[in-house]
Formats: structure tokens, C-alpha cells, sequence
């Protein structure tokens, strides 16, 4: 088990912050229906980034499947923590504390633990953004730093003075798939603002997401990507209108414009590839921060996408990287952008 390193100390001009300080953007307070939650002390803008905090305690190392194990290497790494911070990560809400009484310190991991980047295992439990709640809408990204060994949670809407602060437990799906998982994982129903919305309107949102992920199936096809380019440039704009309808801002979006950077990329079409990869940098921006290492590695690629490796495969939309036309209507850019008029 490696030990964690303790909370950031107060610093709230960089968004970094002590449990419950008044003088901060955020507050922790009760929320009805939810107990304790994240709440904004002040009008948040869209791109803040709101916390930026290191794990009190990581599973790294830790057996979380065999529960006996990992409640006992789990006390060893508590023991190491300060008083204060023991009983933080104490307090932290415990779902599992009826089923599974006799392992406390496994099932506040459970209830409070984010996993440290993507494709891994090891999981941080947090004294201050483990206090936040969840909405299939929520208005704010978390993400893992690894440069810095931070979580951080940036605002992806602007959030009024007294908004909660909410985030996603999870990666999507359908209303019956979200409403399973929180139940299942997190003992809760969820009544979020889209969980809420009339049947008709539910059904409505349902469908659009169930054909999104349809549709994402065509971007994966690498033999319609290398053959039949347009077909999934047709998906790809699709999906983007349906992720403005429904509001989606996670990364989902920014995967999008990935792919499409990528596809424009793979044809040979340098001026699209150049506009996708700039999208793709700034929603990153927006939701992880400019020293996102996402946003680092892609840098580059925005002023010379032929450096990727996904150039030039074949030379069916090859356009040059100043071929971005200028002075066009909004209406008439995306015209272009999703190749609707070639
Ligand atoms: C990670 S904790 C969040 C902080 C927690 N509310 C607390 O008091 O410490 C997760 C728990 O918060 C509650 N929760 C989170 N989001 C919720 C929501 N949208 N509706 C109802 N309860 C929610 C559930 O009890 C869930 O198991």
C-alpha cells in the first residue's frame, strides 16, 4: 500500500482548499436528500477549476478483493495519516456500513473512491471532493493530474452562488442503466434533473443516448474509418448534436473530437484535422486544466497535424493546413466542418 499524501493545505486563489472554509469558492454542507455535498460559495465560471486535491488514502497495493486483507492493510495505512486526516477519511460517507459492518475502512473506499486515471485499478478516497454528489448532468469534470498527483474538478457550466457542485459517478448509458449502477454501487435513487424529467422527455433523452451509442460503434469501425469516411463523418455529426442536446460536456466530447481529428487526420485533410484537435484541446482545457497531460500531448498536433501518426493513410480529403476558410457564417463553417457541402 503506498501511503497518501495529505490534503492540500488552503489556498483558494488556486482553487485549492480546506474542508468547509467559508473564505472559499465552495462550502460543505447538507444538501436535502443527499447528506453532506459540495456547495458554491460564490458564482463559479465554466473553466474554474473548483478543487485540486491529493488522495488521503490510494488502493494501490491493497487486496480490495479479499475484504479481511484489505481492511487490515488499509488500518496499516490509516495509522500513518495525522490525527486530522484519520478522522477525515473516518467520516466519509459509508454505504456498506448495514451489509458489511465489520469492514468500515473497505466500505468507505467503496462509497468515496475515483479512479486515478483511466485503465487502472487504483482507486483515492478524498476529504473534500469525496464529498461530492452525483447528477447524470453534472457541472463539473474530475480528472487525474498525474503531474501533479492531484485530482482536480473543473466547473464545465457556470454554477450560481448556492448551486451544488456535482459530478458523474459514472460513464453514461440510458436512464435504466444509470439508475441500476447507483443503486447498486451507491445505494441511491437518483432523482437528478435529467432522472426527473417527465416520462415523454425521459424516453426522449433515452433513445438519443441509446443511438449515440450506436452510432459510436461506427467510429470504431476501423474498416468503414479507412473506407467510407464520410459515412462516419455523417455518425460522428449525429452524435455531436445529439451530445449538445443532451448537454454532455464529460469525455465523451472530447473523444469525439478526438476520433474526428484522427479521421480527418488519416485522409489527409489538414485543415479539419487542425480545427478537431483544437476542439478536442479546449474542452480538455475546460475540463482538466491546461496542464492536462491530454491537453500537453496534444498540443502540437493542433498547429501540425501531420506529426501524429494517424496521417496520411490515404489522400481522399486532402486539404492543406491553412485551408481553413475565414469570414464564414457560424452555420456555414459547420457546413464545411462536417463536410456537408463536398
Ligand atoms: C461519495 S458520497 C458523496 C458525499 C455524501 N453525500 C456524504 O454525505 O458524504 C456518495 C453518497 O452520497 C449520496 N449521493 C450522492 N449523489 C446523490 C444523489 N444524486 N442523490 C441522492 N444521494 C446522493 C449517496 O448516499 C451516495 O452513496
Amino acid at each position: 500500500m503506498a501511503p497518501s499524501s495529505t490534503s492540500p493545505p488552503h489556498n483558494p486563489q488556486n482553487g485549492e482548499s480546506g474542508e468547509n472554509s467559508e473564505n472559499s469558492v465552495w462550502k460543505i454542507q447538507e444538501v436535502p436528500g443527499k447528506g453532506l455535498g459540495v456547495v458554491a460559495n460564490q458564482d463559479i465560471a465554466a473553466g474554474t477549476c473548483i478543487i485540486s486535491e491529493a488522495p488521503l488514502i490510494t488502493t494501490e497495493g491493497i487486496s480490495m478483493a479479499n475484504t479481511d486483507i484489505a481492511e487490515q492493510q488499509l488500518l496499516n495505512a490509516l495509522k500513518k495519516l495525522s490525527k486530522a486526516d484519520q478522522e477525515r477519511f473516518r467520516s466519509l460517507h459509508n454505504y456498506y456500513t448495514a451489509s458489511d459492518p465489520t469492514h468500515p475502512l473497505s466500505g468507505i473506499c467503496k462509497s468515496n473512491g475515483y479512479p486515478l486515471g483511466t485503465n487502472t485499478e487504483v482507486g483515492g478516497v478524498f476529504a473534500d471532493i469525496s464529498r461530492i454528489n452525483h447528477s447524470c448532468l453534472p457541472n463539473t469534470v474530475q480528472y487525474w493530474n498525474p503531474l501533479h498527483e492531484k485530482q482536480t474538478i473543473h466547473a464545465v457550466r457556470p454554477i450560481p452562488n448556492g448551486g451544488e457542485v456535482t459530478t458523474s459517478y459514472l460513464a453514461g448509458g440510458t436512464s435504466q442503466e444509470r439508475k441500476q449502477f447507483l443503486k447498486e454501487n451507491f445505494g441511491f435513487d437518483c432523482a437528478c434533473e435529467v432522472c426527473s424529467m417527465l416520462e415523454d422527455k425521459l424516453r426522449e433523452s433515452d433513445e438519443r443516448l441509446a443511438r449515440a451509442e450506436k452510432l459510436d460503434e461506427t467510429l470504431g469501425d476501423s474498416k468503414k474509418v479507412r473506407f467510407s469516411p464520410d459515412e462516419v463523418m455523417k455518425s460522428a455529426r449525429s452524435m455531436f448534436k445529439i451530445y449538445e442536446e443532451e448537454g454532455i460536456k464529460d469525455g465523451r466530447l472530447g473523444r469525439l473530437y478526438y476520433d474526428l481529428f484522427q479521421l480527418c487526420n488519416m485522409h489527409s485533410d489538414l485543415a479539419r484535422a487542425r480545427c478537431f484537435a483544437k476542439y478536442y484541446v479546449d474542452s480538455k482545457k475546460m475540463a482538466e486544466g491546461k496542464d492536462s497531460i491530454n491537453v500537453l500531448e496534444m498540443f502540437s498536433y493542433v498547429k501540425s497535424p501531420q506529426k501524429h501518426d494517424s496521417f496520411g493513410s490515404t489522400d481522399m480529403w486532402r486539404t492543406g493546413t491553412t485551408d481553413v476558410p475565414k469570414g464564414l457564417k457560424a452555420s456555414e463553417f459547420a457546413k464545411w466542418l462536417w463536410r456537408e457541402n463536398v
